[in-house]
Protein backbone atom coordinates (compact mmCIF):
# COMPACT_ATOMS: atom_id res chain seq x y z
CA UNK A 1 0.00 0.00 0.00
CA UNK A 2 2.80 2.52 1.31
CA UNK A 3 4.76 1.59 -2.49
CA UNK A 4 1.72 2.69 -4.34
CA UNK A 5 1.07 5.47 -2.41
CA UNK A 6 4.34 6.76 -3.25
CA UNK A 7 3.97 5.74 -6.79
CA UNK A 8 0.63 7.76 -6.73
CA UNK A 9 2.79 10.63 -5.30
CA UNK A 10 5.20 10.20 -8.11
CA UNK A 11 2.75 10.37 -10.78
CA UNK A 12 0.94 13.38 -9.81
CA UNK A 13 3.68 15.37 -9.63
CA UNK A 14 4.81 14.11 -12.55
CA UNK A 15 1.50 15.75 -14.19
CA UNK A 16 1.94 19.34 -12.21
CA UNK A 17 5.43 19.41 -13.38
CA UNK A 18 3.77 19.17 -17.40
CA UNK A 19 1.08 21.39 -16.48
CA UNK A 20 4.01 23.98 -15.44
CA UNK A 21 5.86 22.95 -18.41
CA UNK A 22 3.15 23.86 -20.37
CA UNK A 23 2.05 27.09 -18.88
CA UNK A 24 5.88 28.46 -19.40
CA UNK A 25 5.73 26.70 -23.11
CA UNK A 26 2.45 29.69 -23.75
CA UNK A 27 3.38 31.91 -21.56
CA UNK A 28 2.48 35.82 -22.34
CA UNK A 29 2.89 38.41 -20.23
CA UNK A 30 0.30 40.61 -21.44
CA UNK A 31 -2.42 38.00 -20.87
CA UNK A 32 -2.04 36.06 -17.42
CA UNK A 33 -4.41 33.94 -17.06
CA UNK A 34 -4.21 31.59 -13.85
CA UNK A 35 -2.08 31.56 -10.57
CA UNK A 36 0.92 29.66 -12.48
CA UNK A 37 0.60 32.16 -15.17
CA UNK A 38 1.36 35.49 -12.21
CA UNK A 39 3.71 33.08 -10.45
CA UNK A 40 6.11 32.56 -13.50
CA UNK A 41 5.88 36.46 -14.04
CA UNK A 42 7.41 36.38 -10.41
CA UNK A 43 10.14 34.56 -10.87
CA UNK A 44 11.06 35.70 -13.98
CA UNK A 45 11.58 39.85 -12.69
CA UNK A 46 13.28 37.63 -9.31
CA UNK A 47 15.49 35.76 -11.55
CA UNK A 48 18.41 38.08 -10.49
CA UNK A 49 17.89 37.68 -6.96
CA UNK A 50 20.05 34.77 -5.71
CA UNK A 51 17.93 34.38 -1.98
CA UNK A 52 14.32 34.32 -4.14
CA UNK A 53 12.05 31.83 -3.36
CA UNK A 54 9.84 31.82 -6.00
CA UNK A 55 11.07 29.07 -8.00
CA UNK A 56 10.07 26.36 -9.70
CA UNK A 57 10.34 23.99 -6.86
CA UNK A 58 8.25 26.19 -5.22
CA UNK A 59 5.80 26.50 -7.54
CA UNK A 60 4.77 23.12 -7.79
CA UNK A 61 4.97 22.39 -4.29
CA UNK A 62 2.12 24.63 -4.10
CA UNK A 63 0.53 23.74 -7.15
CA UNK A 64 0.25 20.78 -5.06
CA UNK A 65 -1.11 21.82 -1.92
CA UNK A 66 -3.72 23.56 -3.62
CA UNK A 67 -4.59 20.45 -5.74
CA UNK A 68 -4.18 17.52 -3.49
CA UNK A 69 -4.17 18.56 0.23
CA UNK A 70 -6.48 21.35 -0.58
CA UNK A 71 -9.31 20.03 -2.89
CA UNK A 72 -8.88 16.22 -3.36
CA UNK A 73 -8.91 15.68 0.44
CA UNK A 74 -12.43 17.81 1.01
CA UNK A 75 -13.83 16.52 -2.57
CA UNK A 76 -13.49 13.04 -1.01
CA UNK A 77 -14.51 13.49 2.17
CA UNK A 78 -17.70 15.37 0.60
CA UNK A 79 -17.53 11.84 -1.81
CA UNK A 80 -17.73 9.42 1.50
CA UNK A 81 -20.49 11.38 3.19
CA UNK A 82 -22.84 11.43 -0.36
CA UNK A 83 -22.37 7.49 -0.18
CA UNK A 84 -22.77 7.37 3.52
CA UNK A 85 -26.08 9.03 2.80
CA UNK A 86 -27.17 6.54 -0.09
CA UNK A 87 -26.21 4.08 2.50
CA UNK A 88 -28.21 5.08 5.40
CA UNK A 89 -31.14 7.02 4.30
CA UNK A 90 -32.59 6.97 8.35
CA UNK A 91 -29.10 9.06 8.66
CA UNK A 92 -29.64 11.57 6.39
CA UNK A 93 -33.56 12.08 7.56
CA UNK A 94 -32.27 12.93 10.82
CA UNK A 95 -29.85 15.37 9.98
CA UNK A 96 -32.85 16.72 7.63
CA UNK A 97 -35.23 16.79 10.58
CA UNK A 98 -32.22 18.67 12.57
CA UNK A 99 -31.93 21.08 10.33
CA UNK A 100 -35.03 21.99 10.02
CA UNK A 101 -35.90 22.38 13.55
CA UNK A 102 -32.43 24.69 14.29
CA UNK A 103 -32.77 26.54 10.81
CA UNK A 104 -36.07 25.77 8.79
CA UNK A 105 -35.72 26.36 5.08
CA UNK A 106 -35.79 30.05 4.45
CA UNK A 107 -32.22 30.44 4.25
CA UNK A 108 -28.75 28.44 4.22
CA UNK A 109 -27.15 27.06 7.53
CA UNK A 110 -24.00 29.52 8.52
CA UNK A 111 -21.14 28.61 10.34
CA UNK A 112 -23.22 30.05 13.65
CA UNK A 113 -25.37 27.20 13.49
CA UNK A 114 -22.50 24.76 14.00
CA UNK A 115 -22.63 24.56 17.45
CA UNK A 116 -26.61 24.08 17.70
CA UNK A 117 -26.23 20.93 14.77
CA UNK A 118 -24.56 18.23 17.26
CA UNK A 119 -26.00 15.72 15.12
CA UNK A 120 -24.75 16.98 11.47
CA UNK A 121 -21.18 17.21 13.00
CA UNK A 122 -21.69 13.68 14.39
CA UNK A 123 -22.47 12.56 10.94
CA UNK A 124 -19.40 14.70 9.89
CA UNK A 125 -16.87 13.01 12.61
CA UNK A 126 -18.56 9.57 11.02
CA UNK A 127 -17.79 10.23 7.77
CA UNK A 128 -14.14 11.48 8.67
CA UNK A 129 -13.32 8.30 10.60
CA UNK A 130 -14.88 5.73 8.23
CA UNK A 131 -14.03 7.47 5.30
CA UNK A 132 -10.16 7.60 6.40
CA UNK A 133 -9.37 9.96 3.50
CA UNK A 134 -5.64 9.79 4.88
CA UNK A 135 -5.12 6.52 6.05
CA UNK A 136 -1.27 6.76 6.28
CA UNK A 137 -1.21 10.74 7.19
CA UNK A 138 1.94 12.56 5.50
CA UNK A 139 5.53 10.55 5.84
CA UNK A 140 8.25 12.50 7.76
CA UNK A 141 11.40 12.34 8.53
CA UNK A 142 13.39 11.78 11.90
CA UNK A 143 15.32 15.08 12.46
CA UNK A 144 17.14 12.84 15.22
CA UNK A 145 17.26 9.50 16.90
CA UNK A 146 14.02 8.28 18.55
CA UNK A 147 13.32 5.77 21.48
CA UNK A 148 9.93 4.74 21.17
CA UNK A 149 8.89 1.19 23.31
CA UNK A 150 11.70 0.11 23.68
CA UNK A 151 13.24 0.72 20.24
CA UNK A 152 15.40 3.01 18.69
CA UNK A 153 14.65 4.86 15.54
CA UNK A 154 17.47 6.26 13.53
CA UNK A 155 17.70 9.64 12.54
CA UNK A 156 16.98 10.09 8.92
CA UNK A 157 14.17 7.14 8.99
CA UNK A 158 10.84 7.64 6.81
CA UNK A 159 8.51 7.35 9.74
CA UNK A 160 4.70 6.72 8.05
CA UNK A 161 2.00 6.95 10.44
CA UNK A 162 -0.94 4.70 10.89
CA UNK A 163 -3.76 6.73 10.93
CA UNK A 164 -6.42 3.64 9.69
CA UNK A 165 -5.50 1.79 13.12
CA UNK A 166 -6.22 4.50 14.94
CA UNK A 167 -9.98 5.01 13.37
CA UNK A 168 -10.56 1.41 13.79
CA UNK A 169 -9.60 0.84 16.98
CA UNK A 170 -12.32 -1.08 18.73
CA UNK A 171 -11.30 0.44 22.47
CA UNK A 172 -11.99 3.41 21.43
CA UNK A 173 -14.91 3.07 18.39
CA UNK A 174 -17.33 -0.38 19.34
CA UNK A 175 -18.06 -2.04 16.29
CA UNK A 176 -15.71 -0.09 14.51
CA UNK A 177 -16.91 -0.92 10.61
CA UNK A 178 -20.24 0.46 11.51
CA UNK A 179 -21.56 3.57 9.95
CA UNK A 180 -22.91 5.04 13.95
CA UNK A 181 -22.89 8.69 14.05
CA UNK A 182 -25.00 8.54 17.63
CA UNK A 183 -21.33 7.22 18.80
CA UNK A 184 -20.34 10.71 18.87
CA UNK A 185 -23.38 11.84 21.01
CA UNK A 186 -23.50 11.25 24.86
CA UNK A 187 -27.22 10.80 26.49
CA UNK A 188 -28.23 14.44 26.54
CA UNK A 189 -27.15 14.49 22.54
CA UNK A 190 -24.34 16.25 23.25
CA UNK A 191 -21.09 16.08 21.15
CA UNK A 192 -18.17 13.60 22.74
CA UNK A 193 -14.89 11.43 21.47
CA UNK A 194 -14.72 13.85 18.68
CA UNK A 195 -10.71 14.53 19.54
CA UNK A 196 -10.16 10.83 19.09
CA UNK A 197 -10.78 11.14 15.41
CA UNK A 198 -7.39 12.25 13.77
CA UNK A 199 -8.58 12.53 10.51
CA UNK A 200 -6.05 15.93 10.17
CA UNK A 201 -3.29 14.28 12.14
CA UNK A 202 -1.93 15.49 15.15
CA UNK A 203 1.32 17.59 16.46
CA UNK A 204 3.34 20.43 14.94
CA UNK A 205 2.79 19.17 11.10
CA UNK A 206 -0.86 18.88 11.90
CA UNK A 207 -3.01 19.55 8.62
CA UNK A 208 -2.98 23.32 8.06
CA UNK A 209 -6.29 23.54 6.46
CA UNK A 210 -7.44 21.71 9.27
CA UNK A 211 -9.99 24.72 10.43
CA UNK A 212 -10.86 25.55 6.56
CA UNK A 213 -12.21 21.47 6.04
CA UNK A 214 -14.02 21.76 8.66
CA UNK A 215 -16.33 24.41 7.96
CA UNK A 216 -16.35 23.87 4.02
CA UNK A 217 -17.55 20.07 5.11
CA UNK A 218 -19.79 21.45 7.79
CA UNK A 219 -21.39 24.39 5.31
CA UNK A 220 -21.79 21.79 2.07
CA UNK A 221 -23.07 18.71 3.97
CA UNK A 222 -25.65 20.50 5.42
CA UNK A 223 -27.19 22.78 2.52
CA UNK A 224 -26.87 19.69 0.64
CA UNK A 225 -29.10 17.77 2.95
CA UNK A 226 -31.23 20.77 3.94
CA UNK A 227 -32.08 21.11 -0.04
CA UNK A 228 -31.76 17.57 -1.44
CA UNK A 229 -32.48 14.07 -0.90
CA UNK A 230 -29.48 12.13 -1.83
CA UNK A 231 -29.93 8.13 -3.52
CA UNK A 232 -28.04 6.16 -5.33
CA UNK A 233 -28.26 6.74 -9.26
CA UNK A 234 -29.44 2.95 -9.78
CA UNK A 235 -31.19 1.50 -7.03
CA UNK A 236 -29.73 -2.12 -8.20
CA UNK A 237 -26.26 -0.50 -7.92
CA UNK A 238 -25.49 0.56 -4.08
CA UNK A 239 -22.47 1.85 -4.15
CA UNK A 240 -19.87 -0.20 -1.90
CA UNK A 241 -17.90 1.27 1.12
CA UNK A 242 -14.76 0.02 0.70
CA UNK A 243 -12.73 2.31 -1.28
CA UNK A 244 -9.52 2.60 -3.87
CA UNK A 245 -6.27 3.93 -2.74
CA UNK A 246 -5.00 6.70 -4.24
CA UNK A 247 -3.35 10.03 -3.18
CA UNK A 248 -6.56 9.59 -0.70
CA UNK A 249 -8.26 6.83 0.23
CA UNK A 250 -11.61 7.55 -1.88
CA UNK A 251 -14.89 5.71 -2.90
CA UNK A 252 -15.04 4.00 -6.31
CA UNK A 253 -17.22 6.22 -8.48
CA UNK A 254 -21.46 5.82 -7.94
CA UNK A 255 -23.95 7.84 -9.40
CA UNK A 256 -25.64 10.15 -7.39
CA UNK A 257 -29.33 11.32 -7.94
CA UNK A 258 -30.28 14.44 -5.53
CA UNK A 259 -34.04 14.89 -5.48
CA UNK A 260 -35.36 18.54 -4.51
CA UNK A 261 -36.68 18.71 -0.77
C1 LIG B 1 -11.05 16.60 4.83
C2 LIG B 1 -10.05 17.36 4.45
C3 LIG B 1 -8.60 17.15 4.86
C4 LIG B 1 -7.97 16.08 5.45
C5 LIG B 1 -8.59 14.75 5.89
C6 LIG B 1 -6.57 16.44 5.60
C7 LIG B 1 -5.61 15.63 6.20
C8 LIG B 1 -4.30 15.98 6.36
C9 LIG B 1 -3.31 15.15 7.01
C10 LIG B 1 -3.56 13.79 7.63
C11 LIG B 1 -2.13 15.82 6.96
C12 LIG B 1 -0.77 15.33 7.48
C13 LIG B 1 -0.40 15.97 8.80
C14 LIG B 1 0.93 15.48 9.26
O1 LIG B 1 1.90 15.56 8.49
O2 LIG B 1 1.05 14.98 10.38
C15 LIG B 1 -2.36 17.06 6.27
C16 LIG B 1 -1.38 18.02 6.01
C17 LIG B 1 -1.61 19.19 5.33
N1 LIG B 1 -2.82 19.66 4.87
FE1 LIG B 1 -4.61 18.73 5.06
N2 LIG B 1 -6.38 17.70 5.09
C18 LIG B 1 -7.58 18.18 4.62
C19 LIG B 1 -7.82 19.41 4.05
C20 LIG B 1 -6.86 20.37 3.79
C21 LIG B 1 -7.12 21.68 3.19
C22 LIG B 1 -8.51 22.20 2.81
C23 LIG B 1 -5.90 22.30 3.07
C24 LIG B 1 -5.54 23.67 2.52
C25 LIG B 1 -6.38 24.52 2.06
C26 LIG B 1 -4.89 21.40 3.60
C27 LIG B 1 -3.54 21.68 3.65
C28 LIG B 1 -2.60 20.86 4.24
C29 LIG B 1 -1.18 21.19 4.30
C30 LIG B 1 -0.51 22.44 3.70
C31 LIG B 1 -0.56 20.15 5.00
C32 LIG B 1 0.93 20.02 5.34
C33 LIG B 1 1.17 20.64 6.71
C34 LIG B 1 2.63 20.52 7.14
O3 LIG B 1 3.33 19.64 6.67
O4 LIG B 1 3.06 21.33 7.99
N3 LIG B 1 -5.52 20.25 4.03
N4 LIG B 1 -3.69 17.16 5.92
Amino acid sequence: RIKKVLRNVDKVENHLRQLVEEHEQIYDENNLRDYVDVFLKKMKSERNNPNTTFDEDQLLKIVGELFVAGTETTSTAIRWFCLFMIRHPEVQEKMRNEINDVIGTSRFPSLEDKQNLPYCEAVIHETLRIGTIAPLSVPHGLASDLKFNGFTIPKDALLIPNLYSVFFDEKIFPDPYDFKPERFLDEKGNLKNTDKVLAFSLGRRVCLGEALARMELFLFVTSLIQRFTLEAGDIKNIPSEKGTMGITYAPKDFVLKAVPT
